[in-house]
């Protein structure tokens, strides 16, 4: 057991972590504190390691190099209070489980049993996440037939039961539309002001969250940069790690990133400028 006080710990530390496939690093000597209700947007070009990076901490992917701790713990192991918002897909519409039952998920593994008194905690937990989340109304119907927003809101009912210490959220703003992005990250917010959870948000882009992330973590070619959001995304920064000419614009409170994408030849924009406003 660590002898360093609880309070004093990241929630969130890596050392000296790299992960390859076949000949491919993404990512090489990371080094990262995410402290208790840090909001940490990760961002980066399409296959440049961002899930990999939240697979590792959930501990579904090994680390061929380096350390992981959440708070002061391996992943992996029991105890571990994470809470996961996977890569939205929209549910199968057969589906005919009810979103009490999708978020009660999230409780899976906890300590409280089968019993009388772990089936009542259990429904109050339930209960309490949806109520966080504005899901009553529609939390015994089949998730299958709600809209993507309302499971979205589910899904994060689902990954906050279970009291979670660390927030992984990969894209959950991805096909919201804006009064949803805008809901969504509120919640997300309202938790780590309110629990002190660390949140680390993996997304393409940053606008939507931009007034509650406090440092960004970004990914590209192998390289990253952490900072905070005005020492990572400029021209200066950016252009160093993409190794050409980028160039970042501030409008109106908000960060446009140009040429990033023809940069790595992707097929899919990054930096989608036209839906941020
Ligand atoms: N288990 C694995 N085996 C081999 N390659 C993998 C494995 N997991 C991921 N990869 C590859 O690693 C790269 C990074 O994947 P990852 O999903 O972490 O990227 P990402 O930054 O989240 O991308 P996106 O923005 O497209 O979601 C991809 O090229 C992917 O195909």
């Amino acid at each position: 057991m660590s002898s360093v006080p609880a309070e004093a710990r990241p929630a969130v530390r890596v050392r000296g972590a790299s992960l390859a496939f076949g000949a491919r690093t993404l990512w090489s000597g990371l080094d990262l504190d995410v402290e208790p209700g840090e909001f940490l947007a990760i961002l980066g070009p399409n296959g440049s390691g961002k899930s990999s990076l939240l697979k590792v901490l959930l501990g579904q992917q090994g680390l061929p190099e380096g350390t992981v701790e959440i708070a002061g713990r391996r992943p992996g192991g029991q105890n571990r209070r994470i809470g996961y918002i996977p890569q939205q897909r929209a549910l199968d519409e057969g589906l005919t489980m009810r979103g009490v039952d999708l978020v009660g998920l999230g409780l899976d593994g906890h300590r409280w049993g089968t019993g009388l008194f772990g089936i009542s905690k259990r429904r109050q937990l339930v209960a309490r996440a949806i109520d966080a989340v504005g899901a009553q109304a529609y939390a015994k119907r089949p998730v299958g037939r709600l809209s993507g927003g309302e499971q979205q809101r589910l899904r994060v009912a689902q990954s906050l039961v279970g009291d979670p210490e660390v927030l992984l959220c990969d894209e959950p703003l991805l096909s919201l539309d804006l009064a949803h992005q805008r809901a969504v990250s509120e919640l997300i917010d309202e938790r780590r002001r309110s629990a002190d959870t660390a949140v680390l948000f993996v997304t393409h882009e940053i606008n939507p969250i931009l007034s509650y992330v406090d440092r960004v973590l970004y990914l590209v070619n192998g390289q990253f940069r952490v900072g905070k959001p005005d020492e990572v995304m400029n021209s200066e920064t950016l252009s160093e790690l993409y190794g050409t000419r980028i160039e970042v614009l501030k409008v109106g409170g908000q960060i446009h990133v140009a040429g990033a994408q023809s940069a790595l030849c992707e097929d899919e924009p990054h930096h989608i400028d036209e839906q941020a406003g």
